[in-house]
């Protein structure tokens, strides 16, 4: 039996005036107004946001990461740092659906059909001024001073040194007040313009709350032409007239910092017994103000008997060395017993998965990002450490890190 096709709901003669974004607030208001779960993206590159909505919270699968091939269903994924009770791993169904760069109609998945008289007569109406955005029930993080950041890096050199980790990534959250009249999406527009080439991000979900984010770093992605791709980011340094991504100079704690990040991923590959990736880099890229070092892989998944290494790949890969550590498990455990704070879904993953076609998954680790609370932004930023960390340049990497999303509350 063929599946049900999504419905096409054509927007009724009233919103002839709303351009594109203005139709994509209109439908954020509503599910929105509604409390349901949503996700607004801009992919790197594209000229136009998406936007998904959940028929409701309870739709949503919990738990496990996706699954990246073309059968598994279309959604969202929403992962934490690390899973709890209150931070749960979300796969947001795609039940609504609207594209900016087709915004003539909005796409009803067949489950989603018990809402099409809402969605229709919602289309009719004004679009509210204010929107109702999720925001998380729990206490805000703890926000680290610098004496308290520096102490944290100093026990985390103290690891390594001590052969207990090889490599941690600490990391803190900020508070900052949120500007009157603050607009998550006007936030979200500035950031897709001021970062064409990251995947910027607005995910609203009823206990979760409302995150914004506009990382440089992909998780996983599985492309239209079949290849798998993963890379290994880290190093950082500001962009400044001396150091361009073609005159940049790389310290030896930065080589090696990034080297363990790239040999995690490879150790991910011989886990699944798989030799044939391509490996190319490292080399310096720009992430808004920011340099770091990439190396990229890619596996051709026509030429390998692998049919689920996406799925197979993101199972290992997070949390990546590049937000925990490594050896992974002793990383983890130092961060929890020494970072003293909650990173709920900072340093988690989040994407589209079989949304832009079946087979099509574009996942990145959710990082330069912050949560919209209700009077105040949490933002949150982590470096790499490694025995050669001087835990006061690693307090100025996080601040240069928090500047990312924090131009937008200026
Ligand atoms: C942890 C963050 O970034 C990661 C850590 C980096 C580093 O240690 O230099 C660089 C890029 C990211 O992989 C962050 O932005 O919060």
């Amino acid at each position: 039996m063929p599946l049900p096709e999504p419905r096409l709901l054509l927007w009724p003669p009233a919103a002839a005036g709303l351009g594109a974004l203005a139709r994509l607030r209109h439908l954020v208001a509503g599910a929105l107004r509604t409390g349901r779960p949503l996700a607004v993206w801009r992919e790197p590159g594209a000229g136009r946001p998406q936007l998904l909505v959940s028929r409701s919270l309870e739709a949503a699968y919990t738990g496990l990461p996706p699954a990246l091939d073309a059968g598994a269903p279309a959604g969202f994924a929403f992962f934490p740092f690390r899973e709890s009770d209150h931070n749960p791993a979300f796969f947001l169904p795609a039940d609504v659906r609207y594209d900016a760069a087709r915004p003539d109609a909005v796409l009803v998945a067949p489950a989603a059909r018990a809402l099409l008289p809402n969605i229709a007569a919602w289309l009719a109406l004004p679009t509210p001024a204010a929107l109702a955005w999720h925001h998380s029930p729990q206490p805000a993080p703890a926000a680290a001073t610098e004496a308290e950041y520096t102490a944290l890096v100093r026990e985390g050199v103290a690891a390594i040194k001590e052969k207990t980790v090889l490599k941690v990534v600490s990391s803190r959250a900020a508070r900052r007040p949120l500007p009157a009249g603050f607009d998550p999406l006007a936030a979200f527009d500035k950031l897709s313009a001021k970062y064409p080439q990251a995947f910027v991000s607005l995910v609203s979900v009823p206990g979760a709350g409302t995150w914004l984010g506009a990382t440089p770093e992909v998780l996983a992605e599985v492309t239209a032409d079949g290849h798998f791709r993963t890379v290994a980011l880290a190093a950082t340094q500001p962009v400044t007239e001396a150091a361009s991504p073609r005159t940049a100079i790389w310290r030896q704690k930065e080589i090696e910092e990034q080297a363990l990040v790239a040999r995690f991923i490879v150790n991910c590959f011989k886990q699944l017994r798989l030799r044939e990736y391509q490996e190319t880099g490292p080399r310096t890229v720009v992430a808004g103000q920011l340099l770091h070092l990439r190396t990229d892989f890619e596996v051709d998944l026509n030429a390998v008997p692998f049919p689920n290494l996406g799925t197979d790949m993101l199972r290992l890969l997070h949390p990546t060395s590049a937000v925990g550590g490594m050896p992974r498990l002793a990383a983890l455990a130092f961060l929890h017993q020494h970072e003293r704070y909650d990173r709920a879904y900072y340093s988690g993953f989040l994407g589209p998965v079989n949304v832009a076609a079946p087979g099509i998954a574009r996942l990145f680790v959710n990082l330069r990002c912050l949560q919209v609370r209700a009077h105040e932004a949490i933002l949150y930023a982590g470096t790499g450490l490694t025995a050669d960390s001087d835990p006061e340049r690693e307090w100025q990497e996080t601040e240069m890190k928090l500047q990312t999303v924090a131009t937008v509350l200026q």
